[in-house]
């Protein structure tokens, strides 16, 4: 591949054609293909997942909205202890109702019409498959419509599926309600981190929201494959909505892999690779994955918070102190720089990624 050209897409990077794994499903339901059969200690171990039932923090986004500081204190420990939380009363049950059924929607279409709205190849909008680099690589058990959401100019139409009823309009209505919810988050983050109130969405410069829309077909080998491979993602934060009667998401803590489960009109949050570097590693981007299940389809949506490209993942000040918070971060790397580092490589876990983003010890 050449330089990328300007109106050439994001620029962020590729992921090359693979078959759908929902048709591949749907066509021969016992065959798990060997493209998708894990290396032996790469698969879903029932004796890598907590044997005890974790309670991933829960978060009132209403008292967060109100100012209340008990609220932001359970925030502060969610973000530094567990880097996951799921958040209540964001007032949206209504919208993410919507939003799962545009979803369903599109990936319920055939197959030909999917693929109009497939990834060109240098680019990692659209219809297909994620991080997917190299020939010989195992794949996921996912198909996937990643689409720019906001700013609306930056929406490249050529990827949405306007042809499904009520799609465009439900994501729109779910883009802005994100964008309000991940504000209010921004805002107790930088009172937490001592700085202005706008001081962290300010630090996103040209920001943009980026849904990553799975589709993980029922498997009937859930113990050979992943829907998604072991990553943290790359975002400030990201914000997830998921299948309410399916647990499927397990995030890494304390060296064992805890399933998150969902909980009614919740939406889960987790902090990014971007914000763990800004917070210079007080708040943490955890690694997590996506098994599946031989019984039913699952569908979710992430939706990233993406800086933009020349913003500088330099830890803040108000978080380096020579003595107490010693620096972890280096200062210089660009947004863009981090993006397509670790959208060049497979998903490998989080370690391969943001020791990048870190000071050599
Ligand atoms: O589907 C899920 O629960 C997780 C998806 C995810 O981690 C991602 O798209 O980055
Ligand atoms: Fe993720």
């Amino acid at each position: 591949m050449g330089t990328l050209q300007e109106g050439e897409g994001l620029g962020y990077g590729r992921s090359l054609p693979v078959p759908s794994a929902q048709e591949i499903e749907r066509n021969d339901p016992q065959n798990i293909p060997e493209r998708y059969i894990k290396h032996l200690q790469d698969r879903p171990k029932a004796s890598d997942v907590a044997s005890v039932s974790y309670d991933i923090p829960i978060i009132d986004l209403s008292l967060l909205a109100v100012g209340d500081e008990d609220e932001r204190t359970k925030l502060d420990v969610a973000c530094q202890e567990w880097g996951f939380f799921q958040i209540i009363n964001h007032g949206a049950d209504s919208v993410l109702a919507k939003m799962k059924a545009a979803m369903a929607g599109f990936f319920d279409l055939p197959l030909s019409e999917k693929k109009r709205y497939a990834m060109a190849a240098n680019d990692v909008e659209g219809y297909g498959q994620g991080y997917v680099v190299s020939e010989d690589q195992k794949l996921d058990w996912n198909d996937l419509l990643f689409l720019i959401t906001l700013p609306a100019k930056a929406r490249n139409v050529k990827y949405w599926p306007l042809t499904v009823p009520g799609f465009k309009e439900a994501v729109e209505e779910y883009a802005v309600v994100l964008e309000r919810v991940s504000d209010e988050i921004f805002g107790n983050l930088s009172v937490l981190m001592g700085v202005e109130r706008d001081f962290v969405k300010k630090l996103h410069g040209d920001v943009k929201q980026g849904i990553r829309m799975n589709y993980y077909p029922k498997c009937a080998r859930p113990d050979l494959v992943l829907g998604v491979s072991p990553h943290s993602d790359c975002s400030s934060i990201t914000l997830l909505v998921q299948d309410e009667a399916i647990t499927a998401l397990q995030i890494k803590h304390e060296g064992v892999w805890v399933p998150v489960e969902p909980i009614p009109n919740g939406l889960v949050i987790n902090i990014g690779d971007a914000m763990e570097a800004w917070s210079n590693g007080r708040y943490k981007s955890i690694e997590h994955r996506a098994v599946t299940n031989f019984e039913k389809p699952r569908i979710s949506a992430a939706a990233f918070v993406i800086p933009g490209n020349d913003v500088k993942l330099n830890p803040l000040e108000s978080m380096v102190d020579e003595k107490l918070q010693p620096r972890v971060f280096k200062d210089g790397v660009d947004y863009i720089e981090y993006l397509r580092y670790t959208l060049a490589k497979k998903m490998e876990g989080k370690l391969a990624n943001i020791e990048y983003l870190k000071l050599r010890q």
